[in-house]
């Protein structure tokens, strides 16, 4: 197969053989003869060239061969497929190829070690195909894929599109995820100051959560077949979104559930502030900004705003309120969660947050709106075991049956408890974390006593005097 780059190569190799031959007629032949010879050496370039053509055209003609193009820009944009493929690529196995290249990019990371070679072969279905990646004299890249002809439909209509998916899901897989917070739409100039984002770097996750392993599968399950959902919510007809409402007192592992879920699902967070909004249209400038693949977060969602106070007040002002759009209400929440956002983005989550669940609207969290409801309650045996196991590499201890007893008695956050097998200077001394728990649960439970002694004396002055 007859390629452009070896056309110019070998008219390249002849023009400099011709210039080479002219050079020493210059300096040998009178000036008569040079004239002739001249005329004689650029018709024979010409006649060379266009015999070169011939060739080409006849080599192209009966080569078994196709060539697809990817270019990098493409009518002065970025060329999705491009990107896609380049990560696909690189992805391939590196323990065959003879050409690597190392790279650290961030100091805490480690060195990735990739394929540094211009022509890479693939296989797909039995068929061989060739991908080239080539520079342009305009320093324009582009992706060649060669295949055989025979194979044609079976590329163009399965093996593309397979390997850009394939690179899209890697990239996803491997984007570093962001967390992102409101800035006050008075700083508010372009769309993109909307939100300011750094890096995600929590260190939690699901097998670090304390709590029950039954409720902790049910959760990765749900968010599972959430994210591989995308052609059953096609099916069904519904947005592909989902909303999760954690509650529970504070300390108890809220807000790290949440990490967890980001860490779990490799998705952005959108951690949306109401305070610092002013209305129902700020909120769905944010909103309708967000990106797919991104968990939208509203903590404490019972204090965010007055969404929940005065409601029949509310209800009743619901016209002027909705004429003015002087704040963020109820209704402009649930309207974007219900309805143009949701037909708008992919693939997201909502997630409330509340220590409240009482005070909550139940507009704001019936079923179907919130999907899954989501106690993370005081620290339980099960959940202290894994708080062990996390601070103190600890799988049982003669201790711990004390403390089992313990934690049936009393209410304490899994926040609190360790806080207690925290050690100082990060050296493990399991005795005295675990002294200092049953320390710290023996006067809880000390205070919870004199407080129900308390609450109890109360009850019966009211009693005698009411
Ligand atoms: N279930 C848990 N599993 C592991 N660690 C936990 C858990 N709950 C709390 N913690 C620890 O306690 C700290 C505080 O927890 P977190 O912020 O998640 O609580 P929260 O429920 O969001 O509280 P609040 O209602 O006050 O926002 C965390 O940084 C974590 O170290
Ligand atoms: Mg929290």
């Amino acid at each position: 197969m007859m390629m452009m780059g070896d056309t110019f190569g070998t008219i390249g190799s002849s023009m400099a053989s011709l210039f080479f031959i002219w050079a020493t007629v210059q300096q040998i032949f009178p000036n008569h003869l040079k004239i002739a010879i001249k005329e004689f050496l650029l018709s024979s370039f010409q006649q060379l060239c266009f015999a070169q053509r011939v060739s080409d055209y006849f080599t192209n003609l009966f080569s078994p061969y196709v060539d697809i193009n990817f270019p990098e820009i493409d009518e002065y944009r970025l060329n999705h497929a491009f990107s896609a493929i380049e990560t696909y690529l690189e992805s391939k196995a590196t323990d065959k190829s003879k050409h690597l290249k190392g790279s650290q990019l961030k100091e805490n990371k480690g060195l990735v070690l990739k394929r540094d070679e211009v022509k890479i072969r693939d296989e797909y279905k039995g068929a061989n195909v060739w991908w080239e990646i080539v520079t342009a004299s305009d320093e324009e890249r582009s992706y060649k894929l060669t295949f055989h002809h025979r194979a044609r439909s079976l590329i163009t209509d399965s093996y593309v599109p397979y390997v850009v998916e394939e690179g899209k899901l890697i990239k996803a897989k491997k984007q570093q995820t962001r967390l992102f917070t409101n800035n006050p739409s008075s700083q508010w100039i372009l769309s993109h100051n909307m939100w300011r984002s750094i890096e995600f770097e929590h260190p939690a996750s699901f097998e670090t959560l304390a709590m029950e392993q039954e409720k902790k599968e049910e959760i990765m399950s749900d968010l599972t077949a959430f994210t591989n959902g995308k052609d059953y919510y096609k099916k069904i007809g519904k947005a592909w979104k989902r909303g999760y409402l954690l509650y529970g007192p504070p300390g108890t592992g809220k807000s790290t559930m949440i990490s967890a879920m980001a860490n779990f699902l490799n998705y952005n967070i959108y951690d949306l502030e109401l305070t610092a909004i002013k209305n129902n249209s700020e909120l769905r400038k944010l909103l309708t900004s967000t990106s797919s693949k991104s968990i939208v977060v509203i903590e404490d969602i019972d204090c965010s705003v007055d969404l929940t106070a005065n409601r029949t007040k509310k209800e009743r002002n619901s016209i002027e309120q909705d004429k003015d759009e002087s704040s963020v209400t109820l209704s402009g929440l649930l309207n974007f969660i219900d309805g143009i956002w949701s037909a708008c983005g992919q693939e997201r989550i909502v997630v409330f947050t509340t220590n409240h669940l009482e005070k909550l609207d139940p507009a704001l969290i019936r079923r179907g709106r919130m999907d899954m409801h989501i106690e993370l309650s005081y620290c339980t045996y099960e959940a202290f075991k894994i708080l062990a196991k996390n601070y103190l590499d600890l799988d049982d201890h003669p201790l711990f049956k004390n403390i089992k007893s313990l934690l049936k008695e009393i209410e304490i956050s899994p926040a609190d408890v360790a806080e207690n097998l925290m050690t100082r200077n990060h050296i493990i001394d399991v005795d005295e974390s675990l002294n200092n728990l049953i320390k710290a649960l023996e006067e809880k439970k000390n205070s919870q006593r004199s407080q129900h002694d308390e609450d109890k004396k109360k009850s019966n002055k009211f009693r005698l005097f009411g």
